[in-house]
């Protein structure tokens, strides 16, 4: 299939039924259109829509975008309003960074060149002071956004809870916390998956860039303060380098997506305090250290993609997967062994097949994998807190070279740092935490 463009007729909104309707066309000889569906959680007042809502779904009609344009990759990407160069530059960003990993998979180099191009005469927001408000923590039924939900619980600042489409390990999350959560839908357009099953092109896409802006979309229309993410150190870090740019699977989970998107509502919808994410300075290793602290969750937690790939309702961890293995392993200083079985539904320690799949958490291989997980060294340091003989842990330990022991540090992977844009006053409810 061949397309020249990629345009965003029109989007609608609906206050009475939270239902915004975004149209895209992919242009060419035999053009396609699509429409997805993203319903907010109305307010219970029938309070009067702001202005910044309105803006901040100008921004999110644009980003959900990518779930069309990987159906044919057209050079040319045309948004449908002129913009701040702080949202044209976000805009471009998701559609070349954020779609890296589908650019390297389908071997589409010209993806990673693209510029979104934005007609000009945009007019700046009025500002809107909205820090002090109540902040929306995002949750997606992993053990990061349960930390983040406590943190902010015990810093007596109220969070509320928010998913898109929650699946049953959200639900139950929710259920575990006692807050009462918001919820967004979110619909693609069936014509593609009808597309994917016809042979289309397909690939991954940056969902975090799209759940976001839901959220700041529903933070804004319910009158709530920031939008709380859990996005952790690691993120940040590419997979691999491809054609001289970095292919990271996470991309809009990293510090610098955070950066344009925040500009990019700052600027186009006026939010003085849009978007962060708390956890932004730990370590996968050291969030799992503060997991351990609330068992009340246990039952519950899931952070296997696999899991949530099956649609079954009970499906929890799969263990047998980089993610399963990444977090037995960073939770298993912090707890005993019978606590990370109950949670796991085994014990991945006693299962000799689940060798060679640490060996690459721990480096002993190719790249990095195409997951949510941590980095090298974070697994190297876990496994160096570990002292007992089950059979997967002494093959590990047999099979690291001293030379990668050496260069794993303990106090860099669990004192925070970097970069991050947490706002003072949380901050210091870190702090607090730590
Ligand atoms: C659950 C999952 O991992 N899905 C990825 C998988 O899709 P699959 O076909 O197995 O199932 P579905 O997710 O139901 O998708 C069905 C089709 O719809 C397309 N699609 C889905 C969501 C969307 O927003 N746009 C879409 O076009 C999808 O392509 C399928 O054709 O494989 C896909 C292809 O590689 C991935 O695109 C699916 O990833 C989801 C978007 C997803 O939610 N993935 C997260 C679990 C994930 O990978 N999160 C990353 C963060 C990435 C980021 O930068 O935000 C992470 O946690 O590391
Ligand atoms: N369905 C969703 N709706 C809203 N936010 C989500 C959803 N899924 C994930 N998130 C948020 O996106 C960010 C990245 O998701 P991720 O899956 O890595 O986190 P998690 O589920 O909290 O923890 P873990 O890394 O242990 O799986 C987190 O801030 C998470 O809260």
């Amino acid at each position: 299939m061949q397309f020249d463009v990629m345009r965003f007729p029109s989007y609608a909104f609906d206050p009475s039924t939270g239902v915004a309707t975004f149209d895209y066309v992919l242009d060419g000889p035999s053009p396609l259109s699509f429409t997805e569906t993203i319903t907010l959680p109305v307010p219970p007042d029938a309070r009067e829509v702001p202005p910044a809502l309105h803006r901040v779904l100008d921004l999110l009609h644009v980003v959900a975008g990518v779930s069309y344009f990987k159906v044919g990759a057209p050079r040319r990407i045309v948004a449908p309003k002129p913009v701040p160069p702080a949202a044209a530059e976000f805009f471009t960003a998701v559609y070349t960074k954020g779609m890296a990993e589908y650019a390297y998979r389908n071997q589409l180099p010209h993806v990673l060149e693209a510029v979104v191009e934005v007609p000009g005469g945009a007019v700046l927001a009025d500002k809107q002071d909205n820090s002090g408000g109540r902040p929306l923590s995002a949750v997606g039924g992993g053990k990061d956004s349960i930390v983040t939900l406590e943190i902010l619980r015990a810093a007596g600042l109220d969070p509320v809870p928010f998913s898109v489409n929650p699946n049953p390990v959200i639900k139950n999350v929710n259920a575990a916390s006692g807050l009462d959560a918001l919820a967004a839908r979110r619909q693609l357009d069936p014509r593609l998956f009808e597309l994917n099953k016809a042979g289309a092109l397909n690939g991954h896409i940056p969902v975090t860039a799209i759940n976001s802006l839901i959220a700041i979309a529903t933070a804004v229309w319910h009158g709530l303060g920031p939008v709380v993410m859990s996005n952790e150190r690691s993120a940040s870090d590419p997979n691999l380098i491809w054609n001289g740019h970095e292919v990271n699977h996470q991309w809009s989970k990293g510090v610098a997506a955070e950066g344009l998107l925040r500009a990019a509502v700052t600027a186009h919808a006026g939010l003085t305090e849009p978007y962060f994410s708390l956890l932004r300075s730990l370590s996968e290793l050291h969030i799992a250290q503060l997991y351990a602290r609330h068992d009340r969750y246990d039952d519950v937690v899931t952070s296997c993609n696999k899991a949530f790939k099956l649609h079954d309702p009970t499906a929890r961890w799969c263990g047998d997967c980089p993610k399963c293995r990444f977090v037995f392993l960073a939770m298993a200083p912090a707890m005993d062994r019978a606590r990370l079985t109950r949670i796991f539904g085994k014990d991945l320690f006693a299962d000799p097949a689940q060798i060679p799949g640490f060996l690459e958490l721990l480096g002993i291989d190719a790249h990095k994998p195409f997951e949510c997980v941590g980095e090298v060294e974070e697994s190297l340091v876990a496994l160096s807190m570990l002292d007992d003989d089950a059979p997967v842990l002494v093959a590990l330990r047999e099979a690291v070279p001293a030379s990668a022991w050496a260069a794993a540090s303990r106090d860099d992977v669990l004192t925070p740092g970097g970069p991050t844009f947490v706002p003072a006053a949380y901050a210091k409810v870190l702090t607090d935490a730590l």
